[in-house]
């Protein structure tokens, strides 16, 4: 007999026990029921059933006595507890002890039904799910990117000849994808890792305060500097400064970044010394340049200098391959956090995750894995955690965000089966269902080339 719909049901009120055991009967479960916290700590011993059905007030022990050694013992069992005190602080003393569920009498008896289903649902899952997470994970070093497919390797190359010289770097990418991390494992693989990585996030400051973060300013150079600042260039020192959305950068400060970037110098605000500098300039941006060079609202002078090395971050809905070292590295990293302990993942939970089109990216893909751990309660990252999750992510985006062109889904698709395929056009082309010349013209006309 599969143990998965064993239950063990603790309740001293008899009619009570025996009208629940019936009801559980019904729905096909085997029951096995005692009255009271001695019998029933014997009897879970002796069968270790997947739930348990506890009321609080027993004749011998409180049921919230009985909870955390059923818990500490066995973390998996699914216990719920039933009640007739309806205080917020047994609720909370009993979810915090580790009770799965909590159901206040009178027992409403739909409520009894979704909760036994979903634990049952859980040890089914638990059984058929895939471990993913290790206890014994080494602790993560810091700015550690994840990613296994061929674009990500052209970009550790790419990171790789940097960190032989200083030169200037553009990152693209959309949002979430990476960029900063990347501009972070640049200065940490560089000779100068020691000194600062400094930010300068573009969207946020205005005009002359922006021109002052950057170059400083000398006391009394305008109202309110009231003493001398230095700006993010000298902070930065032989570090790495990191100009964050540079797309946003406004033209008045995009010809003095410019003047910087040619000849390494620059002016505090109301001062007349030059200064030098030797940071290495990388800027990222989610927006398309060279459109904005055509509209005239980005120098296309400054886009040469700032690309001396670019890097194309894919989006993650193009390296789906790379999902599940994603979401082992990235749960693990919740566990620690949030005190869960998420070790696997139901099948159909990584299913949905490979068929969301991420528009927020990977830091969507961490935000909906964190909501979804909280809301699985266990072991197991349960299917219906990750709907939940990706509704409210969904809910949060602009509705433009959702909407894709069939040329997009099209030119995505090809570009994430041929990273899938490391670039073999006959794989690719037999799996796209199409012929190889059809999907060289596809790419050419994508623009899709493979990563060198
Ligand atoms: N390949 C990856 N491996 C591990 N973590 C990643 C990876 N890519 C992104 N992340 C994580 O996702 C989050 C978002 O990344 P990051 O801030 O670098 O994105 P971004 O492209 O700079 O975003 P934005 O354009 O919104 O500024 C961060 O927590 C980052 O550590």
């Amino acid at each position: 007999m599969d143990k998965l719909n064993e239950i063990l049901l603790i309740e001293d009120d008899h009619a009570l026990r025996e009208s629940l055991e019936m009801f559980l009967q019904e729905k096909g479960c085997r029951v096995k029921s005692v009255g009271s916290g001695e019998e029933g700590l014997r009897l879970w011993r002796e069968i270790s059933p997947q739930v348990i059905i506890l009321d609080v007030r027993l004749p011998d022990i409180s049921g919230l006595e009985m909870l955390p050694r059923i818990t500490r013992q066995d973390p998996e069992v699914k216990v719920i507890v039933i009640t007739a005190f309806h205080d917020m602080e047994t609720t909370i003393e009993a979810m915090r002890l580790g009770a799965y569920d909590y159901l206040r009498k009178p027992i409403k008896v739909d409520e009894l039904d979704r909760a036994v289903d979903k634990a049952m649902h859980i040890a089914v899952a638990t059984r058929d799910s895939r471990p993913v997470v290790g206890h014994d994970q080494p602790p993560d070093p810091r700015n550690r990117i994840i990613g296994d497919t061929p674009a990500m390797h052209a970009i550790y190359k790419t990171i790789g000849l940097l960190s032989r010289n200083q030169a200037s770097v553009l990152i693209m990418g959309e949002t979430g994808c990476g960029k900063e991390l990347i501009a972070r494992v640049i200065h940490d693989s560089s000779p100068n890792r020691e000194e600062p990585f400094v930010t300068v996030d573009c969207t946020t400051l205005l005009d002359n305060l922006l021109e002052s973060e950057l170059f400083g300013h000398e006391r009394g150079a305008f109202t309110g500097a009231v003493e001398t600042k230095l700006g993010r260039l000298e902070l930065a020192g032989k570090g790495t400064i990191f100009f964050d959305e540079v797309g946003d950068l406004p033209l008045p400060l995009q010809a003095k970044l410019l003047r910087f970037l040619e000849y390494r110098e620059f002016t505090p605000v109301g001062s007349n010394r030059v200064h030098r500098s030797q940071a290495r300039i990388i800027a990222a941006t989610n927006q398309d340049l060279e459109a904005m060079v055509q509209a005239k609202s980005f120098r296309q002078d400054l886009m040469f200098r700032l690309k001396v090395v670019s890097i194309k971050v894919p989006p993650l809905r193009r390296r789906l391959a790379d999902l599940p070292e994603l979401v082992q590295f990235f749960l693990f990293q919740i566990n620690r956090e949030l005190n869960t302990r998420v070790s696997r993942v139901e099948e159909a939970a990584l299913e949905r995750l490979r068929a969301h089109p991420w528009p927020g990216n990977v830091r969507e893909l961490r935000n909906v894995l964190t909501k979804a751990a909280l809301e699985s309660r266990g072991a197991v990252l349960l299917a219906e955690a990750v709907d939940a999750a990706l509704d409210a992510a969904g809910a949060a985006l602009p509705p433009e965000a959702a909407l894709r062109s069939l040329d997009e889904m099209e030119q995505e698709h090809i570009a994430s089966t041929l990273d899938q395929t490391e670039w073999n056009i006959s794989a690719a082309a037999r799996s796209l269902g199409m012929s190889r010349p059809t999907l060289r013209k596809r790419m050419a006309r994508y623009g899709l080339k493979r990563p060198v």
